[in-house]
């Protein structure tokens, strides 16, 4: 049994998994991670491996102190990955963009395929047919434009995660909602038809906390899969890692 954990610059995701059967989900900040990472192991006495993918501020150190009860696999650009790298800074490649890639290769095989994680960052990511890892590209996330928009101005709010109730923004915070959610919302789509200019057929994954609520807003119909991540990890960790 497997405890695959994604540390990302918000949150920290955590499953465990049973050959790649999802049986448990957890979120948690990273404040509180140990406490919560030993009420899972409690719970899930079997689990006997733990996968780490870090792009946080958690270091492989962090984790020591469960290296008597599980065996630690902390992702890192030394293991395999079931693609090539093509990125020309492949070092500087985040973890979790590689975990994804290698989980997009390993469930969806012989297609060119685009991910979109939609977490403090809106990463894309694009792997061909023949498995190569081409990159892709890095914006601000939602929370991060809200943040960015309030932080680097006098006059604008921070407001919470909103549904824009139209285009054109009829009020501060309705402009903001527009700026933010429509604005994202028409990257995410333009980017999918650009890539359509290059690539006539791709799958598109689309992950991370904002995948749900972005989902639905965009014209092109994308099935969102908030788990893709902690997924791909556990795919990864059956095809290389546990030997690696
Ligand atoms: N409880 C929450 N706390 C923080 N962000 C949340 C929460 N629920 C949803 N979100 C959304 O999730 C996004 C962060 O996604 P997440 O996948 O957790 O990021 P990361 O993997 O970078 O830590 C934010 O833009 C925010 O809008
Ligand atoms: C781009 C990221 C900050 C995204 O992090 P996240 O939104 O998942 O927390 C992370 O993938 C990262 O630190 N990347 C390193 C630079 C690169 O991928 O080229
Ligand atoms: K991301």
């Amino acid at each position: 049994m497997l405890l695959a954990i994604d540390v990302g610059n918000t949150r920290i995701k955590g499953a465990v998994f049973e050959n790649n059967t999802l049986l448990g989900h957890f979120v948690f900040l990273k404040k509180d991670f140990k406490k919560n990472i030993e009420n899972i192991l409690k719970e899930f006495p079997k689990v006997a491996d733990l996968a780490v993918a870090s792009v946080g501020d958690l270091e492989k150190n962090d984790f020591s102190s469960f290296d008597e009860r599980v065996k630690i696999h902390f992702i890192s650009h030394e293991n395999h990955f079931p693609f090539t790298n093509l990125y020309e800074t492949p070092k500087t490649l985040g973890i979790d963009r590689m975990v994804l890639a290698s989980g997009a290769v390993l469930q969806f095989p012989k297609q060119h395929r685009l991910i979109i994680d939609a977490g403090t960052c809106i990463t894309y990511d694009f792997v061909d047919q023949e498995d190569n890892y081409l990159g892709g590209a890095i914006s601000p996330g939602l929370r991060l434009r809200y943040e960015a928009l309030h932080n680097f101005t006098a006059k604008l709010p921070l407001l919470e995660l909103g549904s824009p109730k139209n285009i054109i923004g009829n009020s501060t915070s309705e402009s903001i909602h527009s700026g933010v959610v429509n604005g994202a919302v028409n990257e995410i789509d333009g980017f999918i038809n650009d890539y359509k200019q290059y690539y006539s057929k791709f799958t598109i994954i689309l992950t991370g906390g904002d995948a749900v609520f972005l989902a639905k807003r965009l014209k092109n119909t994308i099935f969102a899969n908030s788990n893709f991540l902690l997924e791909s990890l556990s795919h990864l960790f059956q095809y290389k890692i546990k030997n690696d």
